[in-house]
């Protein structure tokens, strides 16, 4: 990862908004919605950042939106990058370097997963409570520039406790069911065959999707504090034997955006 590209895409952003955003959100597959909810926005295009890959899914705009959440400084990625588009790790992850770098201390990553846990339905909402990587890599495999983070970065709470806490008791405030689980990351862009699903049931994963590990490694790799919400698109391959596709997913996101709207506001104004 080189520094001077990061330094450089931040100094351009922090030409275009002046305040210091306290907290990164990356909205997920039809999640994007929430950033239509931020005031006085400020949007840059990816294709205007230096550096930035573009997003190429349905779903996924393709925009850094800043301004304030209810009463917090935020910027949000309406539209992430995948590893399965052909994009690196270091492409896919730059955003959550540069959010470090323009002051962001919590990462608020959401993303459209698959329910593995056969006690979830589809419209559920899931606090990461832990991530298994099944991508087969690493975004930190390389020469380690320390001063982007340690060596070895300690994973052992990379989904940090005190902010799961205070979002299960606001979901409890809001009565919205929320429900608690791993998150297990496949490399996609194929979903998973039904005896994939049973390993990763047996590994203990309750949702599977193509996204947020990576960026949740570089995150704590950079020192920010993490909070992972899955919307549970649709169940896993081979639970309801049915095909799994894109639009059941964005369709399934759109249904359940009043409670996440309402959800991740009422988070962001916890973090103020
Ligand atoms: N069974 C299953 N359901 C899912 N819903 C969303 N995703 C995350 C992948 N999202 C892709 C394709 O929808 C777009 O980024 C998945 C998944 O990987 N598996």
């Amino acid at each position: 990862m080189d520094v001077n590209k990061i330094v450089n895409a931040a100094s351009f952003l922090k030409e275009k908004y002046s305040k210091v955003p306290k907290i990164g959100l990356i909205l997920g597959s039809g999640l994007g919605v929430l950033a239509d909810e931020i005031i006085e926005p400020v949007k840059i295009p990816y294709n205007e950042i230096p550096d930035f890959p573009v997003s190429t899914v349905e779903g996924h705009a393709g925009q850094l939106v800043f301004g304030d959440l209810n009463g917090v400084d935020v910027v949000a990625m309406q539209g992430r990058f995948h590893y399965y588009e052909g994009y690196s790790f270091d492409k896919v992850t730059f955003p959550v370097r540069v959010m470090k770098e323009l002051g962001v201390e919590i990462l608020i990553v959401t993303n459209a997963a698959g329910g593995v846990n056969e006690s979830f339905t589809p419209g559920d909402l899931m606090l990461i409570s832990d991530h298994i990587n099944n991508m087969g890599s690493n975004p930190l495999i390389g020469p380690n520039d320390s001063k982007l983070g340690v060596r070895f970065p300690d994973m052992s709470e990379a989904y940090a406790k005190d902010l799961r806490k205070a979002a299960k008791e606001i979901a409890q405030q809001l009565n919205i069911n929320v429900k608690e689980g791993v998150y297990v990351g496949n490399t996609g862009p194929t979903y998973e065959t039904p005896a994939e699903v049973r390993l990763l049931r047996v590994l203990g994963g309750d949702a599977v999707g193509m996204s947020t590990v990576p960026e949740v490694i570089v995150a704590r790799h950079a020192g920010l504090k993490v909070l992972g919400i899955s919307c549970i698109s649709n169940m896993a391959a081979g639970i309801l034997d049915q095909p799994l596709n894109h639009e059941e997913v964005i369709e399934t996101t759109e249904k359940v955006k009043k409670d996440f709207l309402q959800y991740v506001k009422a988070l962001v104004k916890n973090m103020a």
